[in-house]
């Protein structure tokens, strides 16, 4: 099994990533972190408790940072609505959060586990992960890796350059990127592959209860909200597609990179600035050669549609079956 802490700012996409975390027998999902970005920290926050009360989903929730480290907060309100996840009915939540701070909560968890076995699964902006960094900086080396969606290697969709997790926070980005850790982004140019399509929507369907319905009731709301105003055709399942990678990890190819977060550019704050060539190939990004070959990122390239479409039902299923 793999243990995950699911760091998120639930956000439609954000739920269907707790409900796939939750229904696959392979994770072990240690516990839900959440962060502002999607909409501010008190309603990711209920929407992380509601969906978890809802679906019978019993692991720990922490509450954790209400803004940016520095920069001003941009909320993606636009997109998911006054709740931060309308469209789909939720009940009250009726489980507490965990007392901790969710830096506090994935510094101890981390730390009480054994080295090499705690994966970080940031979902939302990274503040909450940058934080824990400086706060605890042995956890770098203790975590087996971060699976970050965030970033994007061709076109943004916050600003042309940008995606929103990264450009909501960047200066938290940054210290993710560079402390040093294993980091797989995966970002829009991945993501934008892992589309709710007509065909993955009969499926969920087909499958019938509160479940497929809420899901379906978050691709019809991103749907109708937004149609054509996205740059693809159906809503894009972005998060749940770093779950599935934990879960089987050919569900995408990868190529290494060496990343860089730009956190002054006018038109370009929040890019992540890829670099794919071999030794020497670009001499003018970062001094030496060393520098900048050493590829201590992983990026996400190519989806295996299906084996995505088939996790997602899969859980699904399991989900309503166990309820
Ligand atoms: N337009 C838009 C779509 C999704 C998101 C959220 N941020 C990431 C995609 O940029 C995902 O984690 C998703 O929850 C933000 C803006
Ligand atoms: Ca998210």
């Amino acid at each position: 099994m793999e243990k995950i802490i699911l760091d998120c700012d639930p956000g439609h996409d954000d739920a269907i990533a707790i409900l796939l975390a939750a229904g696959n027998p392979n994770i072990d999902l240690l516990g839900i972190t959440t962060v502002s970005g999607n909409h501010n920290v008190e309603n990711t926050t209920r929407n992380a408790l509601a969906t978890c009360t809802a679906y019978g989903i019993k692991v720990p929730v922490a509450k954790g940072s209400p803004g940016p480290m520095i920069a001003d907060q941009v909320l993606a309100v636009e997109i998911h609505g006054e709740t931060g996840l309308d469209g789909p009915v939720l009940p009250p939540a009726s489980f507490d959060l965990d007392p901790r701070h969710a830096v506090d909560f994935i510094i101890d968890t981390v730390m009480a586990h054994e080295p090499g076995t705690v994966t970080l699964v940031p979902v939302g902006p990274y503040t909450n992960i940058g934080l824990a960094v400086r706060k605890e900086p042995r956890i770098v080396e203790r975590v087996k890796k971060v699976v970050a969606m965030g970033g994007a290697y061709t076109r943004g969709n916050i600003t042309p350059a940008a995606e929103f997790n990264v450009y909501a926070d960047a200066e938290a980005a940054d210290v993710v990127f560079r402390a040093g850790w294993d980091v797989t982004m995966v970002g829009l140019d991945l993501t934008h592959q892992a589309l709710a399509t007509p065909d993955l929507q009969d499926r969920v369907r087909a499958v019938g209860g509160d479940i497929a319905q809420f899901i379906l009731d978050i691709w019809t709301f991103i749907d109708t909200t937004h149609g054509g105003l996205l740059q693809i055709p159906y809503p894009a399942v972005h998060d749940a597609c770093c779950v599935a990678a934990m879960i089987d990890p050919t569900v995408f190819t990868t190529e290494k990179a060496d990343i860089r977060v730009e956190t002054a550019g006018r038109w370009t704050k929040g890019m992540t600035v890829c670099n794919f060539e071999k030794m020497g190939g670009m001499r003018h990004f970062g001094g030496t050669a060393m520098e900048q070959t050493n590829f201590r990122h992983t990026v996400a390239m190519t989806l295996d549609q299906q084996k995505f479409c088939d996790l997602i039902v899969d859980a699904l299923e399991r989900l309503t079956r166990r309820k």
